[in-house]
Protein backbone atom coordinates (compact mmCIF):
# COMPACT_ATOMS: atom_id res chain seq x y z
CA UNK A 1 0.00 0.00 0.00
CA UNK A 2 1.30 3.17 -0.67
CA UNK A 3 1.68 6.30 1.46
CA UNK A 4 -1.53 8.23 0.10
CA UNK A 5 -3.32 4.94 0.25
CA UNK A 6 -3.06 4.59 4.17
CA UNK A 7 -3.36 7.79 4.69
CA UNK A 8 -6.92 8.39 3.16
CA UNK A 9 -7.60 4.40 4.68
CA UNK A 10 -6.94 6.21 8.25
CA UNK A 11 -8.66 9.25 6.52
CA UNK A 12 -12.21 7.61 6.39
CA UNK A 13 -12.46 6.27 10.05
CA UNK A 14 -10.68 9.45 11.69
CA UNK A 15 -13.98 11.34 9.84
CA UNK A 16 -16.31 8.93 11.07
CA UNK A 17 -15.23 9.38 14.72
CA UNK A 18 -15.19 13.19 13.98
CA UNK A 19 -18.53 13.26 13.31
CA UNK A 20 -19.72 11.46 16.27
CA UNK A 21 -17.82 14.06 18.52
CA UNK A 22 -18.75 16.97 16.92
CA UNK A 23 -21.61 16.79 14.56
CA UNK A 24 -22.82 19.21 11.72
CA UNK A 25 -25.26 20.94 13.99
CA UNK A 26 -22.52 21.89 16.60
CA UNK A 27 -20.11 23.06 13.41
CA UNK A 28 -22.87 25.32 11.69
CA UNK A 29 -22.69 27.14 14.73
CA UNK A 30 -19.81 28.88 13.69
CA UNK A 31 -19.84 32.26 12.72
CA UNK A 32 -17.50 32.06 10.08
CA UNK A 33 -20.52 30.26 8.13
CA UNK A 34 -21.88 34.42 8.63
CA UNK A 35 -18.15 35.26 6.39
CA UNK A 36 -18.14 35.04 2.83
CA UNK A 37 -14.66 33.42 2.08
CA UNK A 38 -11.57 35.28 0.89
CA UNK A 39 -11.01 33.81 -2.98
CA UNK A 40 -7.59 31.94 -3.34
CA UNK A 41 -7.95 32.99 -7.10
CA UNK A 42 -8.28 36.38 -7.07
CA UNK A 43 -5.26 36.76 -4.60
CA UNK A 44 -3.20 34.88 -6.67
CA UNK A 45 -3.82 37.20 -9.34
CA UNK A 46 -2.95 40.40 -7.75
CA UNK A 47 0.44 41.90 -9.51
CA UNK A 48 1.24 43.29 -6.00
CA UNK A 49 1.77 39.59 -4.81
CA UNK A 50 4.48 36.58 -5.24
CA UNK A 51 2.08 34.02 -5.67
CA UNK A 52 3.25 31.95 -3.05
CA UNK A 53 1.32 29.93 -1.08
CA UNK A 54 3.15 29.92 2.02
CA UNK A 55 2.64 26.65 4.26
CA UNK A 56 2.97 25.76 8.07
CA UNK A 57 3.90 21.97 8.49
CA UNK A 58 4.94 20.50 11.52
CA UNK A 59 5.93 17.22 9.88
CA UNK A 60 5.96 14.38 7.19
CA UNK A 61 5.76 11.20 6.05
CA UNK A 62 8.81 11.73 3.75
CA UNK A 63 10.61 14.48 6.10
CA UNK A 64 9.80 13.61 9.66
CA UNK A 65 9.93 16.18 12.09
CA UNK A 66 10.15 19.74 10.34
CA UNK A 67 9.23 21.94 13.06
CA UNK A 68 7.33 20.79 15.29
CA UNK A 69 6.98 23.36 17.96
CA UNK A 70 6.52 26.07 15.67
CA UNK A 71 4.29 28.98 16.64
CA UNK A 72 1.64 29.02 13.53
CA UNK A 73 0.84 32.98 15.21
CA UNK A 74 4.55 34.43 14.43
CA UNK A 75 4.64 32.41 11.41
CA UNK A 76 1.43 32.97 9.68
CA UNK A 77 1.91 36.90 10.51
CA UNK A 78 5.38 36.77 9.20
CA UNK A 79 4.46 35.02 5.72
CA UNK A 80 1.94 37.67 5.07
CA UNK A 81 4.30 40.54 6.01
CA UNK A 82 6.91 38.64 3.88
CA UNK A 83 4.63 39.29 1.05
CA UNK A 84 3.04 35.49 0.10
CA UNK A 85 -0.35 35.71 -1.40
CA UNK A 86 -2.10 33.21 0.98
CA UNK A 87 -1.15 30.73 3.46
CA UNK A 88 -2.07 26.72 3.65
CA UNK A 89 -2.32 25.34 6.76
CA UNK A 90 -1.83 21.67 7.61
CA UNK A 91 -4.48 20.32 9.58
CA UNK A 92 -3.79 16.57 9.63
CA UNK A 93 -2.79 15.45 12.87
CA UNK A 94 -1.56 11.79 11.96
CA UNK A 95 0.92 12.15 9.12
CA UNK A 96 1.72 16.20 9.17
CA UNK A 97 1.24 16.92 13.13
CA UNK A 98 -0.96 19.77 12.28
CA UNK A 99 -4.33 20.78 13.67
CA UNK A 100 -7.80 22.30 13.21
CA UNK A 101 -6.35 24.85 15.82
CA UNK A 102 -3.81 25.87 13.80
CA UNK A 103 -6.24 27.13 11.34
CA UNK A 104 -8.24 28.97 13.49
CA UNK A 105 -4.84 30.89 14.99
CA UNK A 106 -4.03 31.12 11.13
CA UNK A 107 -7.72 32.66 11.02
CA UNK A 108 -7.47 35.08 13.58
CA UNK A 109 -4.09 36.77 13.29
CA UNK A 110 -4.51 37.35 9.07
CA UNK A 111 -6.92 38.86 6.26
CA UNK A 112 -6.06 36.61 3.60
CA UNK A 113 -7.10 33.51 1.49
CA UNK A 114 -6.29 30.56 3.66
CA UNK A 115 -6.20 26.85 2.21
CA UNK A 116 -7.44 23.95 4.51
CA UNK A 117 -4.56 21.48 3.71
CA UNK A 118 -5.84 18.28 4.56
CA UNK A 119 -7.18 14.57 2.83
CA UNK A 120 -10.82 15.71 1.76
CA UNK A 121 -12.80 12.30 1.10
CA UNK A 122 -16.22 13.94 2.90
CA UNK A 123 -19.05 16.42 2.92
CA UNK A 124 -18.33 16.53 6.58
CA UNK A 125 -14.83 18.09 6.28
CA UNK A 126 -15.55 20.63 4.03
CA UNK A 127 -18.67 22.19 6.73
CA UNK A 128 -15.33 21.12 9.34
CA UNK A 129 -13.42 23.64 6.62
CA UNK A 130 -16.01 26.37 6.48
CA UNK A 131 -16.38 26.24 10.24
CA UNK A 132 -12.85 26.93 11.18
CA UNK A 133 -12.48 29.90 8.95
CA UNK A 134 -10.91 28.73 5.73
CA UNK A 135 -11.36 29.87 2.12
CA UNK A 136 -10.35 27.43 0.59
CA UNK A 137 -9.69 23.13 0.53
CA UNK A 138 -7.98 20.73 -1.31
CA UNK A 139 -9.09 17.63 -3.55
CA UNK A 140 -6.33 15.03 -4.86
CA UNK A 141 -7.19 13.49 -7.83
CA UNK A 142 -5.10 10.82 -6.94
CA UNK A 143 -7.66 10.04 -3.57
CA UNK A 144 -10.82 10.20 -5.03
CA UNK A 145 -12.48 8.70 -7.86
CA UNK A 146 -13.86 11.53 -10.47
CA UNK A 147 -17.08 11.27 -10.09
CA UNK A 148 -16.55 11.32 -6.26
CA UNK A 149 -14.36 14.64 -6.69
CA UNK A 150 -16.51 16.20 -8.71
CA UNK A 151 -19.26 16.06 -6.27
CA UNK A 152 -17.31 17.20 -3.33
CA UNK A 153 -16.31 20.55 -5.65
CA UNK A 154 -19.36 20.99 -6.07
CA UNK A 155 -20.40 21.03 -2.30
CA UNK A 156 -17.58 23.07 -1.52
CA UNK A 157 -18.41 25.84 -3.82
CA UNK A 158 -21.83 25.73 -2.36
CA UNK A 159 -20.11 27.25 0.83
CA UNK A 160 -18.38 29.61 -1.05
CA UNK A 161 -15.29 27.69 -0.56
CA UNK A 162 -12.74 27.13 -3.76
CA UNK A 163 -11.04 24.33 -4.44
CA UNK A 164 -7.76 23.72 -5.29
CA UNK A 165 -7.23 20.24 -7.33
CA UNK A 166 -4.18 18.78 -6.81
CA UNK A 167 -3.23 16.03 -9.95
CA UNK A 168 0.29 14.26 -10.88
CA UNK A 169 -0.72 13.34 -14.10
CA UNK A 170 -2.44 14.12 -17.09
CA UNK A 171 -5.34 11.66 -17.07
CA UNK A 172 -5.96 12.75 -13.56
CA UNK A 173 -6.33 15.94 -14.81
CA UNK A 174 -8.76 15.17 -17.65
CA UNK A 175 -10.47 13.62 -15.93
CA UNK A 176 -10.98 15.51 -12.50
CA UNK A 177 -11.85 18.68 -13.92
CA UNK A 178 -15.71 20.55 -13.89
CA UNK A 179 -17.21 23.91 -13.58
CA UNK A 180 -16.55 23.80 -9.72
CA UNK A 181 -12.59 23.87 -10.16
CA UNK A 182 -10.71 27.14 -11.42
CA UNK A 183 -7.20 26.18 -9.60
CA UNK A 184 -5.22 23.24 -10.33
CA UNK A 185 -2.04 22.60 -8.70
CA UNK A 186 0.59 20.41 -10.12
CA UNK A 187 2.19 18.40 -7.31
CA UNK A 188 5.28 17.81 -8.04
CA UNK A 189 6.05 14.99 -5.21
CA UNK A 190 5.97 11.72 -6.60
CA UNK A 191 4.11 9.89 -3.96
CA UNK A 192 5.78 6.72 -4.19
CA UNK A 193 8.99 7.42 -4.41
CA UNK A 194 8.91 10.90 -2.39
CA UNK A 195 11.23 12.56 -4.72
CA UNK A 196 10.62 16.40 -5.90
CA UNK A 197 10.63 17.56 -9.85
CA UNK A 198 9.59 20.81 -11.19
CA UNK A 199 9.91 19.29 -14.72
CA UNK A 200 6.33 17.56 -13.86
CA UNK A 201 4.66 21.23 -13.62
CA UNK A 202 7.06 22.57 -17.09
CA UNK A 203 5.43 19.15 -18.30
CA UNK A 204 1.97 19.98 -17.75
CA UNK A 205 1.45 23.24 -17.81
CA UNK A 206 0.36 23.05 -21.42
CA UNK A 207 -2.37 20.65 -20.40
CA UNK A 208 -4.21 22.67 -18.62
CA UNK A 209 -6.71 24.64 -19.73
CA UNK A 210 -6.05 28.45 -20.45
CA UNK A 211 -8.33 30.61 -17.54
CA UNK A 212 -7.38 28.30 -15.56
CA UNK A 213 -5.27 29.45 -12.42
CA UNK A 214 -2.11 27.46 -11.97
CA UNK A 215 -0.51 26.90 -8.76
CA UNK A 216 2.89 24.57 -9.13
CA UNK A 217 3.43 22.39 -5.55
CA UNK A 218 6.27 20.93 -3.59
CA UNK A 219 10.24 20.45 -4.08
CA UNK A 220 10.00 24.92 -4.73
CA UNK A 221 13.42 25.91 -3.55
CA UNK A 222 15.03 28.97 -5.32
CA UNK A 223 13.42 32.06 -6.52
CA UNK A 224 14.65 31.20 -9.83
CA UNK A 225 12.47 28.59 -10.39
CA UNK A 226 9.36 30.42 -9.77
CA UNK A 227 10.79 32.55 -12.89
CA UNK A 228 10.63 29.54 -15.29
CA UNK A 229 7.17 28.52 -13.65
CA UNK A 230 5.72 32.33 -14.20
CA UNK A 231 7.15 31.91 -18.03
CA UNK A 232 5.65 28.64 -18.06
CA UNK A 233 1.96 30.37 -17.30
CA UNK A 234 2.10 29.49 -13.32
CA UNK A 235 0.49 32.20 -10.87
CA UNK A 236 0.69 30.43 -7.74
CA UNK A 237 3.52 28.55 -5.60
CA UNK A 238 2.98 25.96 -2.89
CA UNK A 239 6.09 26.31 -0.73
CA UNK A 240 6.74 24.69 2.70
CA UNK A 241 9.64 23.31 3.47
CA UNK A 242 12.02 25.89 1.77
CA UNK A 243 10.76 27.86 4.95
CA UNK A 244 9.73 25.25 7.50
CA UNK A 245 13.02 24.14 7.83
CA UNK A 246 14.17 27.12 8.93
CA UNK A 247 13.84 27.31 12.48
CA UNK A 248 12.44 30.93 11.61
CA UNK A 249 10.31 30.24 8.40
CA UNK A 250 8.82 33.99 8.05
CA UNK A 251 13.00 35.19 7.48
CA UNK A 252 12.77 32.48 5.24
CA UNK A 253 10.26 33.43 3.27
CA UNK A 254 11.41 37.31 3.91
CA UNK A 255 14.43 36.67 2.22
CA UNK A 256 13.17 34.16 -0.29
CA UNK A 257 10.34 36.87 -1.69
CA UNK A 258 12.93 39.66 -1.55
CA UNK A 259 15.34 37.81 -4.50
CA UNK A 260 12.51 37.00 -6.30
CA UNK A 261 11.20 40.47 -7.07
CA UNK A 262 15.01 41.61 -7.52
CA UNK A 263 15.03 38.71 -9.88
CA UNK A 264 11.89 40.22 -11.86
CA UNK A 265 12.95 43.48 -11.47
CA UNK A 266 15.73 42.31 -13.33
CA UNK A 267 14.30 40.50 -16.00
CA UNK A 268 11.65 43.75 -16.69
CA UNK A 269 15.17 45.93 -16.97
CA UNK A 270 16.34 43.56 -19.19
CA UNK A 271 13.31 43.51 -21.28
CA UNK A 272 12.47 47.30 -20.87
CA UNK A 273 16.42 47.72 -22.89
CA UNK A 274 15.74 44.92 -25.28
O1 LIG B 1 7.07 21.23 1.54
P1 LIG B 1 7.04 21.41 0.08
O2 LIG B 1 7.91 20.44 -0.67
O3 LIG B 1 7.35 22.84 -0.30
O4 LIG B 1 5.55 21.11 -0.40
C1 LIG B 1 4.45 21.88 0.04
C2 LIG B 1 3.13 21.23 -0.37
O5 LIG B 1 3.07 21.23 -1.78
C3 LIG B 1 3.03 19.81 0.16
O6 LIG B 1 3.05 19.90 1.55
C4 LIG B 1 1.76 19.08 -0.30
C5 LIG B 1 1.28 19.08 -1.56
N1 LIG B 1 0.13 18.35 -1.62
C6 LIG B 1 -0.13 17.85 -0.40
C7 LIG B 1 -1.19 17.08 0.04
C8 LIG B 1 -1.25 16.79 1.36
C9 LIG B 1 -0.24 17.18 2.25
C10 LIG B 1 0.82 17.95 1.82
C11 LIG B 1 0.88 18.31 0.48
Amino acid sequence: MNILDEIIAHKYKEVEERKALYPVKLLEKSLYFETPCLSLERYLLRPDKSGIIAEIKRKSPSKGDINPYVSVERTSIGYMQAGASALSILTDSNYFGGKNEDLMIARKYNYCPILRKDFTVDEYQIVEAKSIGADAILLIAAALEPERLKQLAAFARSFGLEVLLEVHSQQELEASLSEDVTIVGVNNRNLQTFQTDVALSLELAQHIPSGMTKVSESGLKSPKTLIELQAAGYNGFLIGETFMTDGRPERAAAEFIRELRQLQQNLSLASAQA
